[in-house]
């Protein structure tokens, strides 16, 4: 059967075919256990132990595909649909539909200028010319400054601003200014270090991005919709895994107020009784980032025999509940 035919009757999942968003995807659908098995240069892959086919495609180009309902569910940059989504807006029927906030790729898109030059307010580059990969959103941008009167610099005494040029290019954009092209330019930032390296300085925040999972308003077999939730739940699973670890330790049953408000857990912690009289096994999530200081804290109230476990995967309650209070300890 060829590959087209064998997509009837299967969701299209869209996820970035290289770049900065890829090897993270592939490692989600792995935790989520999406088998999948791609040919190699082919942009198909059908998924084995689901109605599903995965389509390989570049992240800029996702939310056109499933805004428009060609593909169900997507993955890739927020920056990447607020792109899309500055110019052709979404209507009650086209765009997408955020589900999920992934947690990785987190980046910044910033209007950038030489750090040694004399611009430093990104009302000063009114009129001038930028350069990016992100036409619609830049264009949007000095629009919006164009229009207002927050302090842009005019034609003349009073004369309404000039015009800026907002040039596309596909990569190394922070090589514009230098190369006389740019007087600044709109450009993604996570360390920050290719800025430093290019000679130049944040002015401005346009978008804040992480990638995130989408779908679209229009699935294309309404048979196939509850695939989409159980595919959002296998996937926020796992994300959930990777914010927390399992944290057990020993504890005087006496201690155990102290040590419930240092660690609460999601819903609370998990308490067994030890042989040892007076004694309680506690088992319960922790942040992650939290863990050191939990650690410490636990340590000092006189908890013994700590151990901190890696989380694969994870089905949980909404994060709200109980985390931060003190509920009270559920039997286990
Ligand atoms: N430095 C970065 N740190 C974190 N996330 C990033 C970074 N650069 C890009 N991203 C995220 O990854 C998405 C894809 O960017 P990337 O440049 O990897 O795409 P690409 O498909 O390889 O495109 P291109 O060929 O234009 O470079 C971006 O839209 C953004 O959400
Ligand atoms: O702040 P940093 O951690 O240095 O990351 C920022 C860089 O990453 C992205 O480019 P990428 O490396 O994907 O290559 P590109 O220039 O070809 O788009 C972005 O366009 C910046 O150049």
């Amino acid at each position: 059967m060829d590959l087209v035919n064998s997509l009837n009757d299967r969701l299209l999942f869209a996820v970035p075919k290289k770049g900065r968003l890829h090897q993270a995807c592939l490692d989600l659908l792995q935790g989520s256990d999406i088998q999948f098995h791609r040919h190699s240069r082919l942009d198909i892959a059908l998924v084995k132990n689901f109605p599903l086919a995965l389509v390989f495609l570049p992240a800029a180009d996702i939310p056109t595909f499933v805004g428009e309902g060609r593909v169900d569910l997507g993955i890739t940059g927020r920056d990447q649909v607020a792109e899309h989504d500055a110019v052709t807006p979404p209507t009650e029927t086209t765009g997408v539909e955020e589900i999920l906030d992934l947690e990785f790729g987190r980046c910044k898109l910033q209007v950038q200028v030489p750090d040694k030059g004399p611009i430093t307010r990104p009302e000063e580059l009114v009129g001038k010319n930028i350069v990016t990969s992100f036409v619609n959103l830049a264009s949007r941008y000095f629009a919006d400054l164009e229009a207002g009167d927050d302090g842009a610099v005019t034609n003349g005494a009073g004369a309404k601003p000039s015009k800026t040029t907002i040039k596309y290019v596909g990569g190394s954009v922070e090589a514009a200014c230098a190369l006389g092209v740019a007087d600044g330019i709109v450009d993604l930032v996570e360390s920050g270090e290719t800025m430093r390296v290019a000679g130049l300085k944040a002015i401005s925040t346009v978008v804040e991005s992480t990638a995130i999972l989408i779908k679209s308003k229009h699935p294309s077999d309404p048979k196939l919709v509850k695939y989409i939730d159980l595919i959002a739940n296998r996937i926020r699973g796992v994300i959930t895994a990777q914010k927390y670890v399992l944290c057990t330790y020993n504890i005087e049953r006496t201690k155990m107020d102290a040590a419930r408000d240092i660690t609460p857990g999601k819903r609370a912690p998990t308490m067994s009784s030890l042989e040892e009289e007076g004694w309680v096994a506690v088992s319960v999530m922790v942040p992650k980032r939290d863990i050191g200081n939990v650690m410490d804290r636990l340590e000092a109230e006189g908890a013994e025999d700590i151990l901190v476990t890696k989380l694969e995967n994870s089905r949980t309650s909404p994060e709200t509940r109980g985390s931060g209070s003190r509920t009270p300890p559920s039997r286990g």
